[in-house]
């Protein structure tokens, strides 16, 4: 399809693009009967994109639309109120847009267009968007050899009644403190409960986990003098942006450990309107060595490879701890599609890199 779609020498005009000049030129479309006029002088990858007004600043970047220009990929809003089948043609769809009548939009034109890339399949996503079923695949994995071990905090879902929660908590074995995060995951409220009987201030369709303290490591004291603790703003959180194969790790502050003394003298639940997003970045902070130490690469390499399958997609990061007085004990705690990827560095160059290999791998 990218083939189709040709620049035309006569259309061509120049635009000073950063300190170059560049050729730009204006796209035709070989349907309307206008590609094959033009001689062809560069092939062209078409990305339709449906994202939100908040997305496309954050991920359209001018630096970044401006790199992929120059490798030949241009991106195309897709009008929502007009049909997708008439809009393109297009090598990939890339979107983060919910509801129903979208994912159905999806999935009839995917059927319709089997030699477009949409990235990423919609069923696909639903996995990723429910915390109920979220983790189901890390669960399964196991992930377990020399480097580390990889699972998922203990949890339990509650569907409606409130008042059932202490009881059903009792009954799983979750232990205290709980992390109740709610059932969708694009909402972002998280509580943090002290006490089985403040359970039921909580507010279903709700995920409880068992908090897992991933701070400072204790065991490492015994072999060394004590450090001052310089990391008070609490643990550290490993955000693991993946990039179909590609993956980078930032590190990210996080709630700070509960120590058993503290559970035994506190009570009640405590709300955070959205710790991820606040939480400022870690990478550039004095850390102790121990705790800015990265989860090893060949561990996730491993991970990423897995879960790309399992999921079956292919733009995603992964939330990962690692557990407090342990060197190689980690959790996932949570699984974002299409995250923030203009927080990566150097994301320009590997989204680029990215979309130009799916429409070679064609
Ligand atoms: O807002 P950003 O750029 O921080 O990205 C959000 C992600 O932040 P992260 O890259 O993981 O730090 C964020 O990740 P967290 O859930 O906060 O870990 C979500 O992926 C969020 O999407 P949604 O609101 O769940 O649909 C993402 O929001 P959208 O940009 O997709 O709206
Ligand atoms: N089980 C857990 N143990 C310890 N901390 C957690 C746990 N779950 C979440 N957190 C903390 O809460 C934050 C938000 O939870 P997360 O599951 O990532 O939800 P969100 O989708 O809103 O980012 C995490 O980034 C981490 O700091
Ligand atoms: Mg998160
Ligand atoms: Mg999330």
């Amino acid at each position: 399809m990218g083939g189709e779609i040709t620049y035309g020498k006569s259309e061509a005009r120049e635009e000073i693009v950063g300190e170059e000049k560049m050729v730009v030129a204006q796209r035709r479309y070989t349907p309307a009967g206008v590609g094959g006029v033009f001689p062809p002088l560069m092939k062209v990858v078409v990305v339709g994109y449906a994202l939100t007004s908040k997305k496309i600043k954050s991920f359209l970047q001018p630096q970044f639309e401006r790199l992929a220009r120059k490798k030949g990929i241009l991106f195309v809003p897709i009008d929502l109120k007009r049909p997708l089948s008439d809009q393109g043609p297009f090598d990939i769809v890339l979107h983060k847009l919910s509801g129903k009548e979208w994912r159905r939009v999806l999935e009839d034109y995917g059927n319709a267009n089997p030699e477009v890339t949409v990235l990423d399949p919609p069923d696909a996503i639903q996995q990723v968007y429910n915390r109920q079923s979220m983790l189901q695949d890390v669960a399964d994995l196991n992930l377990s050899d020399v480097y580390g071990k990889v699972g998922v905090p203990k949890q339990l879902v509650i569907k409606k009644d409130p008042l059932s929660i202490p009881g059903a908590v009792n009954k799983s074995g979750l232990r205290l403190p709980i992390v109740a995060k709610p059932l969708f995951a694009k909402s972002h409220e998280l509580s943090l409960a002290y006490d089985e009987f403040s359970l039921q201030k909580l507010e279903p369709p709700l995920v409880l986990q068992e908090f897992i303290n991933h701070g400072m490591r204790e065991i490492l004291y015994g072999v060394f003098p004590p450090l001052p603790c310089r990391n008070l703003q609490g643990g550290v959180l490993f955000k693991v942006y993946i990039v179909g194969e590609t993956i980078k790790v930032l590190r990210r502050f996080s709630l700070p450990d509960v120590s058993k003394r503290e559970l035994s003298k506190s009570a009640g639940v405590y709300r955070f309107p959205r710790v991820s997003c606040a939480a400022a970045s870690a990478d550039e902070a004095d850390l102790d060595p121990c705790v800015a130490e990265l989860p090893p690469r060949p561990l996730l390499e491993k991970l990423a490879k897995e879960l790309r399958r399992r999921l079956g997609l292919r733009l995603f990061n992964l939330d990962i701890i690692r557990e407090h007085g342990t060197r190689d004990n980690y959790y996932v705690i949570d699984i974002n599609y299409f995250p923030g990827y203009g927080k990566m560095p150097e994301y320009e160059h590997i989204f680029t890199d990215f979309l130009l290999s799916l429409v070679q791998s064609k």
